[in-house]
């Protein structure tokens, strides 16, 4: 498992301009009227199955066509839903990627996106600078379980090591807060490799879920079942990247 401060030695962009994840400044958000709401229309069941990809603990969805897309706010077309994935760390409020006022949170959901208007394929959109959408959900450590997460928490186990299993019909909308104020900025993936290809979309309310939840994140491998070293997978985020002069807008 390489880490984010030797990335940049095969992947350049890594010192790009428009790198992510940030430090999200809300004062110094522009509040820009112009940006409407986001609107998710996600059909119930475009979702396949459930994949430790020894990196996170990925859902991927059918986007063979516009079943679940994301659409308005900073968007000139609708994104089509491709996957949702989770960073954390290995205890306490440190594992998102973005930070909030250098506030970091225990966990962070991207629910990744891509824009099928302009681009054939998904590995075509995310070389362009309009390619990708990723939506934010911050994952706050309180106490309380988070309702619709065990859904996915409960389907750990079957995925420590870097196996897949089916998840049907789960509907991602029900891990977002109830507000879509959100924060967006143009940036990166932020993983190898790297590329400045994401229209950031960061929520502005964390979600509420508990230590247990977290805990069972905590319980994956980045190692495969064959290997004999179990690594455990914790800490799979990049911290915040240099703004690089770029404007963070509100939609409040
Ligand atoms: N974290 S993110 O920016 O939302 C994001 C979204 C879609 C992606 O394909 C990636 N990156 C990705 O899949 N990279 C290939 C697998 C990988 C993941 C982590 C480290 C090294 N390689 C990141
Ligand atoms: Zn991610």
């Amino acid at each position: 498992m390489s880490s984010p401060s030797v990335w940049h030695k095969n992947y350049p962009v890594a010192q790009g301009n428009r790198q992510s994840p940030i430090d999200i400044v809300p004062h110094q958000a522009l509040h820009d009227p112009s940006l409407g709401p986001v609107v998710l229309n996600y059909d119930q069941c475009t979702s396949m199955n459930i994949t430790n990809n020894g990196h996170s603990v990925v859902v991927q969805f059918d986007d063979s066509d516009d079943r679940s897309v994301i659409q308005g706010g900073p968007l000139d077309n609708p994104y089509r839903l491709k996957q949702f994935h989770f960073h954390w760390g290995e205890k306490g409020c440190h594992g998102s990627e973005h930070t909030v006022a250098g506030n970091s949170y225990a966990s962070e959901l991207h629910l990744v996106h891509w824009n099928a208007v302009k681009y054939k394929t998904f590995g075509e959109a995310a070389t362009a600078p309009d390619g990708l959408a990723v939506l934010v959900s911050l994952l706050h450590k309180t106490g309380d379980d988070h309702r619709w997460l065990h859904v996915i928490t409960d389907a750990l186990y079957m995925v420590k090591f870097k196996v897949s299993t089916t998840v049907n019909c789960f509907n991602p909308k029900c891990l977002l807060p109830s507000s879509l104020h959100y924060w967006t900025y143009l940036g990166s993936l932020t993983t190898p490799p790297l590329h400045e290809s994401v229209i950031w979309i960061v929520l502005r309310e964390p979600i509420i879920v508990s230590e247990k939840q977290l805990g069972k994140f905590r319980m994956l491998l980045f190692t495969g079942e064959e290997e004999d070293q179990r690594i455990r997978m914790e800490n799979n985020f990049r911290p915040p990247q240099p703004l690089k002069g770029r404007k963070v807008r509100s939609s409040i």
